[in-house]
């Protein structure tokens, strides 16, 4: 392990992964991976989730293109060095922020939505410049395999490249020494990461889960929001880090929530759910076994069918549920959505910050005051007002947790920073020695009040202009010079 981190080092010291030319090359060439190899992506996806072509599709695949091409549009403008405002002692200078690789990234996937949670992360580190080290899930193990067949064959060999394994490789892995941790997947192994993190002092990006909560206010179009809802909940059988957990709503629009749903499930999957091409699995039978101990004790407003052989669980409807049962203590990550009735919004935003902070947090109304003050209420990763998911989708906004969720966050822009250091340069000249005096021992009085004048009065542009700022500067150049102060 020590030898492969090593060889990556090397690689990112020979510097060719610093030009914009280089990192525009490379994230065609991922592009033209995920085009020509789309049957094999596809197909694995598949294999470890038994999702349907168009939904590894829809749900990975897209969103991988769009994002390359988002980075491919704007990297050039991004790259560039960014001046920055000057003070009376630096207006003569040169100031900027110069966004820099970082060095040698270690990429940490998860297995629910494999391949776009190995990529995505990938192509910010890539567009940021950096060497990159991915480990995908081993959960996810056939699309482990292809990402380790495919980068190869498709990018620089020495600069990126895929070690696949288990716990005990991630372990060994995390005793190296990188210059980012960027790891997703459940908060206990969070914590894991950050500890053997911490011995580097190197910083992590940390894409935790959550129990995110989705209130439902009286004043909304019920058939539109059970939908939504629906389709967020069901997708990838409920394995989505931002799936809906549990619903809040007062007790009266219990029974339509359940009804709608129900109408919505047989819409989307019909009669027979275990035969729809868009139903998926429960990747493992350690998850299926955690699942189904959930529903130990609930009342099954309907759903709740189970095959262990496939690893079926149906779509399911909690009513009435305890707070205190085990339900409601951990994230589900499956296809069971309790229902917990509350007296109004007061008490679902008390009923939100009394938990964890969440990942997502859904809220649906007609009324915005209300989605307004939800949001300013609480605290989540993200939020998506009158529907579920979408904020994923759009690459402008940063994706990532807040407290027990997560920390940092991706996508867009957000990854070509989180890969990067804002590197503060300032650039001064060997010549107007003169006004430096003002710094230099021995101090005094009038020195403090110079520095005064020039550090701390704020001018008002408009009314000065910067010819007032800039021959006030000479004039008190001059005058140090001069040796008057
Ligand atoms: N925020 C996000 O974007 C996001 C996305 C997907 C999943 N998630 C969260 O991930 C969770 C589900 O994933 P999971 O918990 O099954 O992931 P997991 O257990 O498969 O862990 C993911 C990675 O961690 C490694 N790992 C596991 N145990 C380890 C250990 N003891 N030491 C070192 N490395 C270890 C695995 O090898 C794997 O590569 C949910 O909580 C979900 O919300 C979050
Ligand atoms: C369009 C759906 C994408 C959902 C990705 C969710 C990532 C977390 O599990």
């Amino acid at each position: 392990m020590e030898r492969e981190v090593q060889r990556v080092r090397q690689a990112f010291l020979s510097g060719r992964s610093r030009s914009l030319r280089f990192r525009l090359q490379q994230l065609e060439a991922l592009r033209r991976m995920v085009q020509e190899r789309e049957k094999d992506i596809l197909a694995a996806i598949a294999a470890d989730l038994c999702k349907s072509e168009f939904n590894a599709y829809s749900q990975e695949v897209i969103t991988v293109l769009g994002e390359i091409d988002f980075m491919l549009e704007n990297l050039p403008e991004w790259v560039t060095a960014k001046p920055v405002k000057k003070n009376l002692l630096t207006m003569l200078d040169e100031a900027y922020i110069q966004p820099q690789p970082l060095g040698v990234v270690l990429i940490i996937g998860a297995w629910n939505y494999p391949f776009v949670l190995t990529i995505q992360p990938l192509i910010g580190a890539i567009a940021a410049g950096n060497a990159v080290i991915i480990k995908p899930s081993e959960l996810s193990e056939n699309t482990a395999k292809i990402v380790a067949k495919l980068l190869p064959q498709y990018l620089d060999q020495d600069l990126y490249i895929v070690i696949n394994g288990g716990v005990e490789e991630t372990t060994e892995l995390l005793k190296q020494r990188f210059d980012h941790v960027f790891y997703t997947g459940n908060t206990a192994v969070g914590k894991i990461v950050m500890e053997a993190a911490a011995k580097h002092l190197t910083p992590v990006t940390l894409e935790l889960g959550g129990k995110s909560p989705c209130y439902i206010d009286k004043d909304c179009d019920l058939d539109i929001v059970c939908r939504r809802i629906t389709w967020g909940k069901y997708m990838n059988c409920g394995q989505t880090c931002i799936a809906p957990d549990y619903i809040l709503c007062e007790a009266s629009l219990q029974s339509q929530i359940v009804w709608k749903i129900k109408e919505t499930v047989k819409e989307f999957y019909g009669e027979n759910i275990k035969e729809s091409p868009d139903y998926e699995r429960i990747i493992n039978l350690r998850h299926f076994k955690r699942i189904l101990s959930l529903l130990e004790g609930q009342k099954i407003a309907f759903g709740g069918e189970t095959d262990e052989a496939t690893r079926y669980i149906a779509p399911t409807v909690l009513t009435d549920v305890d707070p205190k049962t085990k339900v409601m203590q951990e994230e589900i990550f499956g296809p069971i959505l309790p229902i917990v009735p509350v007296k109004n919004v007061d008490e679902a935003i008390d009923f939100i910050n009394e938990r964890e902070k969440p990942l997502a947090l859904y809220v649906f109304s007609h009324n915005h005051k209300l989605i307004k003050r939800m949001i300013d209420e609480t605290s989540s990763g993200g939020v998506t007002g009158n529907d579920v998911i979408m904020h994923f989708t759009l690459n402008s906004l940063p994706f990532g947790g807040v407290g027990s969720s997560g920390m940092g966050a991706y996508h867009g822009k957000h990854s070509f920073n989180t890969f990067s250091h804002q590197r503060p340069c300032l650039l001064k000249s060997l010549k107007r020695e003169g006004a430096n005096k003002l710094r230099y021992p021995p101090n005094s009085q009038s020195k403090v009040d110079w520095g005064k004048f020039f550090l701390l009065k704020r001018f008002n542009k408009e009314k000065y202009g910067l010819l007032l700022l800039t021959f006030l500067g000479i004039v008190a150049a001059v005058l140090v010079k001069a040796g008057y102060y």
